[in-house]
C-alpha cells in the first residue's frame, strides 16, 4: 500500500480527482472556505480522517484559503495513501 506509484499511476489517480494537480512529489489542492471559522473546521474534520488514517496531509492556512498537500514522507513521494487521502479531503470539502 506504501509503495510510490508511477507516473503513470499518478496521472490516472489524479484523473479521478478533479480540483487536485501534482506538484513535484505531491498531490496539491487550494480550496476556499466561506469563513476563517468554517476553514478551521474544515480542517478539523481533515485532521480526524488523517488521524484514522494514520496518513496526513500538510496543511496550509492562509485565512479562508486552504492548501492541502499530500505526499508519503517516508517514502519520499505519492502512493496509494495518498491518493486516498486526497479523495477523502474532496470529500469533506464537498460536503461543505
Ligand atoms: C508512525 C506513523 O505511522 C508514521 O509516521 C506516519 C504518520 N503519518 C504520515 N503521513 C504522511 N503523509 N506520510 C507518512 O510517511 C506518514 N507516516
Amino acid at each position: 500500500m506504501t509503495t510510490l506509484l508511477t507516473t503513470t499511476e499518478t496521472a490516472d489517480a489524479l484523473a479521478g480527482l478533479p480540483g487536485w494537480e501534482l506538484d513535484g512529489p505531491s498531490l496539491v489542492r487550494t480550496a476556499q472556505a466561506p469563513s476563517f471559522p468554517a476553514a478551521i473546521a474544515l480542517v478539523t474534520r481533515v485532521g480526524e480522517v488523517a488521524e484514522g488514517m494514520d496518513h496526513h496531509p500538510d496543511i496550509d492556512i492562509r485565512w479562508c484559503t486552504l492548501t492541502f498537500r499530500c505526499a508519503t514522507h517516508s517514502e519520499g513521494g505519492i502512493t496509494a495513501l495518498d491518493v486516498r487521502l486526497a479523495a477523502e479531503i474532496s470529500a469533506l470539502l464537498a460536503a461543505g
